[in-house]
């Protein structure tokens, strides 16, 4: 199993720099690539930052990685084997900055994209050789999330999903191979957990602290352990038909983002990156939010290294 001796990470914003961390110690020298100065000096930064973490997780870190950052995309390209594109999860620009690349790169480079669920197919579309195109999604914060969907669109070479589960099994992450469906898997059951919570907390049912504690220590740690398919076992088929058969009905089914995301955004109030967002964050909360979801990250992956991986 060998990884790309140089490889192209093209967006340098929240995923970038942790992507480029982990291949790097795999021992691939990453170019990184974005249309932003400022972008690429941040980056600097929090690719040390998660090359300092992937020290806290241990394993091996082979010889050879390295990660330069550039402005230029044709100097960030020139060699490369193969590319991940993390621009922002815009269609059009997407695809402008596809065709920027395959300008620029030669016939048997795979590019892969980290789309959070934009089609393939519809991307691909861009190219003039989609063959060699593929979802490569990564979850935030890559450097510590250990699973990647891997998704060919309809023209994608299966040469080259062959060739993408190889490469992510060489960084020691477990690929997750998939048929092409909007928003994929992960984000498809996220957004299904994601619609409900809100929709309990908008609805008054439960206060957002009891909500994250209940499904923090109650369904997060054990599907961390058991997957949900696992859990149907653990838990009795029959079990899930009484249930579902009174359940299902009463789950949120809308379809439109709800007011009180709607509402916080337009006051400004956008997360970590605006200081405040569900939670109000006071001077340094922020940094030590992070530092103890790194904390927890990086024990928890560690723990779970030792079970079973299915
Ligand atoms: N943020 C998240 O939790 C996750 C995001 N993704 C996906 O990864 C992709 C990137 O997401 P983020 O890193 O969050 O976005 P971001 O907005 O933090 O970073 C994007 C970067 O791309 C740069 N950029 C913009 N136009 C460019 C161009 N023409 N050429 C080169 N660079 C350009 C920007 O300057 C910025 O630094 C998106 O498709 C997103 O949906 C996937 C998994 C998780
Ligand atoms: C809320 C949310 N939305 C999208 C994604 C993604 O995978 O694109 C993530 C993530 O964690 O990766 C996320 O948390």
């Amino acid at each position: 199993m060998s990884l790309p001796a140089i490889a192209t990470v093209i967006g340098s914003g929240t995923m970038g720099p942790g992507i480029a961390a982990t291949l790097a110690r795999a021992g691939t020298q990453v170019r990184v690539y974005d249309i932003s100065d400022e972008a690429l000096a941040r980056a600097e930064k929090s690719t040390a930052f998660a090359a300092s973490v992937l020290d806290q997780i241990g394993g091996d870190s082979a010889p050879g990685g390295s990660v330069s950052f550039s402005s230029d995309i044709a100097v960030a390209l020139d060699g490369t084997e193969f590319v991940i594109e993390a621009v922002p999860e815009k269609l059009e620009l997407k695809k402008s900055v596809l065709a920027q690349i395959e300008g620029l790169v030669g016939a048997d480079v795979i590019i892969a994209t980290n789309t959070s669920g934009i089609p393939i197919t519809t991307m691909g579309e861009a190219l003039g050789t989609p063959g060699r195109f593929i979802g490569m999604h990564w979850s935030n914060p890559p450097h510590l999330i250990p699973m990647i969907e891997v998704i060919p669109g309809e023209a994608t070479d299966a040469a080259v999903t062959d060739r993408l589960v190889e490469i992510v099994k060489a960084f020691g992450y477990h690929p997750v191979i998939e048929n092409e469906i909007a928003g994929f898997v992960e984000n498809r059951v996220l957004y299904a957990i994601l619609r409900e919570c809100v929709a309990l907390v908008q609805e008054g049912i439960v206060t957002q602290e009891a909500l994250d504690t209940c499904v923090k220590w109650g369904i997060g740690y054990k599907l961390a352990v058991v997957g949900p398919m696992r859990l149907l076992d653990m838990a009795g088929l029959d079990i899930y038909q009484s249930v579902s058969s009174y359940l299902n009905k009463e789950l949120d089914a809308s379809t439109e983002t709800p007011s009180v995301i709607t509402e916080s955004i337009a006051a400004g109030r956008l997360g970590f990156k605006s200081g405040g967002g569900m939670y109000d964050y006071a001077e340094g909360d922020v940094d030590a939010k992070r530092a103890d979801i790194v904390a927890g990250l990086v024990a928890v992956r560690k723990a779970l290294s030792a079970t079973t991986p299915v």
